[in-house]
């Protein structure tokens, strides 16, 4: 079977392959210190070793339970924020049918979304939506202190409560949360909720195999087996002992941090197909959370091409140039769809009648590739050899391996993220959340 792969062929006008392979010591370094648990942020590893330690056994009690959600639940809703629901929110729409929402008749539950925001407006038109149908919440926070998830669950568990009762709420709310602390457990437990642990040492944005993403992933009907046993592979494939012109994650690592040393300081993540743009999302808070501290690190962007070649496709092509790209190809879609002749052909476009619409999308990818680059953007390119869960499962751990060699070699903490408290101290002070008093006072008078 293939691997997804990495190919860095179009950096090499802009960086040299021999400062690439520089790294190669301090890239193996990196990785010496994620496997010895010896570098910055060494509590938060949990997710190297996680796919290949993944057992039968657990597998089999969260098809379980997403079993026991299946059967009782027309709509699931999964209440997290960041890497609480990202992952898992990736897979599911990568994997759907483009359309499942609109399909009147459904194999598996109705999966949408909350807790990722404050909005009065989505909570509102969320809880009209739930009126009077059979649902069900997965309530996903690490901390279980995040008010944006906390805030939605409140209303959910009261309207689930309340429409089918408690003891069908008691079956149909799970919670995945830390082991012993957080706002999550403790109604968990008294509500006698099923409960998963979020190790303690796997962080939020690490931790889509973990119950966190796997839970959510098989109520949508996906395969999490395969999810792992990719993950599992791409272990191997970025292992310690790989060589570096053989370990995509090292090269990866390598490459964006010689880029970002000549000026470029954004990243644009890059796909070809609409359904992979929460699998950006996703990224874009692994890297982002991971690297931006200390005033530095690349700043994680995205694109949905062709879509953007409209909108942001001109800045891209002329504008500053302080950004490279990232493309994520899949080389065979999972559909098959020729392009039909038309006799007026008054479009012009019948030049292309009976080519494959994936023919059609991969010369754009190449054409663009060609003006990005020419127009001075260096280009990684990932190819994906299918979308299924197999390969998704490796992106994901290539991607995680890749930003703790990637943010090592940056010289920051790739596991904490002490910037997102300065928000959340300021909401609270002008909540006048108790125990913010002195803080409410400051920020009042700067008002
Ligand atoms: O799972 P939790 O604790 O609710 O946190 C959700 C997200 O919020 C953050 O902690 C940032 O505040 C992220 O790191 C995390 O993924």
């Amino acid at each position: 079977m293939k691997n997804i792969s990495l190919n860095i062929e179009k950096t090499l006008g802009f960086i040299s392959k021999d400062a690439v392979y520089a790294y190669e010591a301090q890239a193996k370094a990196c990785s010496e210190a994620l496997h010895n648990g010896t570098g910055k942020g060494n509590d938060f590893l949990g997710w190297l070793n996680l796919p290949s330690s993944t057992s039968k056994e657990f597998i089999a009690d969260i098809k379980a339970t997403a079993q026991i959600l299946r059967d009782n639940c027309e709509v699931v809703v999964m209440a997290g924020i960041g890497g609480s629901y990202l992952g898992s929110r990736a897979v599911i729409e990568a994997l759907s049918d483009s359309f499942e929402l609109l399909k009147e008749k459904k194999d598996s539950p109705v999966i949408i979304y909350a807790g990722h925001n404050i909005s009065e407006d989505y909570l509102s038109e969320l809880t009209d939506y739930l009126k009077g149908k059979k649902f069900g919440v997965i309530n996903i926070s690490k901390s279980g202190t995040t008010t944006e998830t906390a805030l939605a669950f409140r209303l959910l568990k009261k309207q689930c409560e309340d429409q089918r009762g408690k003891e069908t709420a008691q079956k149909c709310i799970v919670a995945i949360t830390d082991a012993k602390k957080g706002a999550a457990k403790v109604t968990a437990d008294k509500e006698g909720y099923k409960t998963y642990v979020i190790p303690d040492n796997v962080g939020g944005r690490f931790s889509v195999l973990t119950p966190v993403g796997l839970l959510p992933i098989a109520v949508a009907g996906f395969d999490i087996e395969q999810l792992i046993a990719g993950a599992a592979k791409m272990e191997e494939v970025c292992g310690l002992n790989v060589p570096f012109s053989e370990n995509p994650a090292a090269i990866y690592a390598a490459t964006r941090n010689e880029l970002y040393k000549n000026g470029k300081k954004i990243e644009i993540l890059v796909n070809y197909h609409p359904k992979l743009h929460y699998v950006m999302e996703w990224w874009k808070q692994l890297y982002g959370e991971s690297e931006g501290k200390e005033n530095k690190g690349i700043f994680p962007a995205a694109v949905d091409f062709s879509t953007d070649l409209h909108s942001m496709g001109q800045w891209i092509q002329e504008g500053e140039r302080s950004i490279f790209e990232t493309v994520i190809s899949i080389e065979t879609p999972n559909k098959n769809l020729t392009v039909p002749s038309d006799e007026a052909n008054l479009d012009g476009l019948n030049f292309l009648a009976g080519k494959r619409v994936d023919e059609v999308n991969k010369m754009a990818e190449l054409g663009t590739q060609i003006a990005h680059v020419d127009g001075g953007v260096p280009n990684l390119h990932i190819s994906m050899p299918q979308l299924n869960e197999y390969y998704i499962g490796q992106l994901f751990f290539f991607f995680e391996k890749a930003c703790g060699i990637s943010g090592y070699i940056l010289g920051v903490n790739p596991f904490n993220q002490p910037g997102v408290e300065a928000y959340k101290k300021n909401m609270f002070a002008l909540l006048n959340k108790p125990g913010y008093e002195e803080e409410s006072k400051a920020i009042q008078a700067r008002l």
